[in-house]
């Protein structure tokens, strides 16, 4: 039996046991006690109502019903960097803190950007559903070729903390490394040698584009047939920042028409996607299903980091992950 003096905080899915570990010790939880499935809108609305903190992931959309149904919350701490399905305006008119996960999944996602790349690059999959599908002939001059990473220039839009990894990784493959961003990045200029371009000049010089931009207005849709017509015809398209992003039904047309002349995504308009998306019509993707964290060591690293936030913000001790209002 849990004391009641204990702040009451209610969790969006059964976390890793650490983590849920942290919250028990210093917390009366209640949970959607299930690993897999989202939490229903109503049981969410539901759960909320007494509690003062509120544990959830990118898959509950955290907006102003939520907030009214939830009077004495004062916490929200999101699993995840991103948090562009928490309406934030609703938490700020309320007071109400929010804090996310960086820098834990930093290198992991970069990672993942460069998995992409690769394997988009050099035909991975298509070359295994070759061999799968039992067509895999002689070798030929011209079989299964691909493009050429090492020494080419490397485009990322969104220099943040996972866009800084990517581009560290470039100078492995001596890649020219280029960076969008809203600001330009002295510091980065002078460490690794990345050059700022605007968005269509970063576009048309690049042989690799990778989005690791967060969401927002001002982003939505910021990829679209214009973007698409400005790259090379012998480029790759890397998305691991949020689907919404791209424009799809004009990344599929591009990719169609050559340009890029392949994608690797992670992410997309509509999550979790099928097998009948329009993406997989054309051959030369390569798609993973939002996994850019996904490695054992760092989802527990964000699990137990937003259950010790959110402990943190409820018992009034400083975490720097709190994300703040602008
Ligand atoms: N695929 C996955 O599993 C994962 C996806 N992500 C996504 O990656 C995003 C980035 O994460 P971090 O690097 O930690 O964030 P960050 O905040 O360190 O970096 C984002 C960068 O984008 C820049 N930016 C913002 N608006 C822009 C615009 N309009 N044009 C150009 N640049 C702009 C910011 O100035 C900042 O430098 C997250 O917001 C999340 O959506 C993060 C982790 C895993
Ligand atoms: O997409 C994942 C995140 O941490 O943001």
């Amino acid at each position: 039996m849990e004391r009641t003096a204990k702040p009451r905080v209610f969790v969006t899915r059964r976390l890793p046991e650490p983590a849920m570990a942290i919250l028990h010790e210093h917390c009366a939880v209640s949970l959607w006690d299930n690993v897999e499935t989202p939490i229903p809108r109503d049981e969410l609305l539901r759960g909320v109502a007494m509690v003062e903190g509120l544990l959830c992931l990118i898959t509950d959309r955290i907006d102003s019903e939520v907030v009214a149904a939830a009077p004495h919350l004062r916490a929200v701490s999101i699993m995840a960097v991103g948090y562009d399905n928490i309406d934030r305006a609703a938490l700020a008119a309320r007071g109400i803190t929010l804090t996310n996960t960086p820098d834990v999944l930093t290198e992991t996602t970069a990672d993942l950007a460069w998995a992409l790349l690769l394997a988009a690059a050099r035909r991975v999959v298509e070359g295994q559903k070759m061999i799968e599908r039992g067509e895999w002939g002689p070798w030929y001059p011209l079989q299964m070729v691909g493009q050429d990473i090492y020494g080419r220039v490397l485009g990322v839009v969104g220099a943040g903390r996972i866009g800084q990894a990517v581009l560290r990784r470039g100078r492995g493959f001596a890649m020219q490394l280029r960076y969008h961003n809203r600001r330009r990045n002295p510091t980065l200029e002078a460490e690794i040698g990345a050059e700022y371009r605007t968005l269509d000049d970063l576009l048309s010089e690049s042989d690799v584009v990778v989005v690791t931009a967060p969401l927002t207005a001002e982003t939505r849709g910021m990829f679209g047939a214009a973007q698409f017509a400005r790259m090379k015809p012998t480029s790759i398209f890397v998305n691991v920042a949020r689907g919404p992003l791209v424009r799809e039904d004009d990344l599929v047309a591009a990719l169609r028409a050559g340009r890029p002349w392949a994608a690797g995504l992670d992410v997309f308009e509509r999550e979790p996607i099928g097998p009948d998306h329009p993406l997989l019509t054309v051959p030369n993707v390569v798609l993973t299903p939002h996994v850019g964290s996904a490695t054992v060591t760092t989802r527990l690293r964000m699990a137990t980091l937003a259950a010790e936030n959110l402990v943190a913000v409820l018992y009034g001790r400083p975490t720097p992950h709190i994300v703040r209002h602008e």
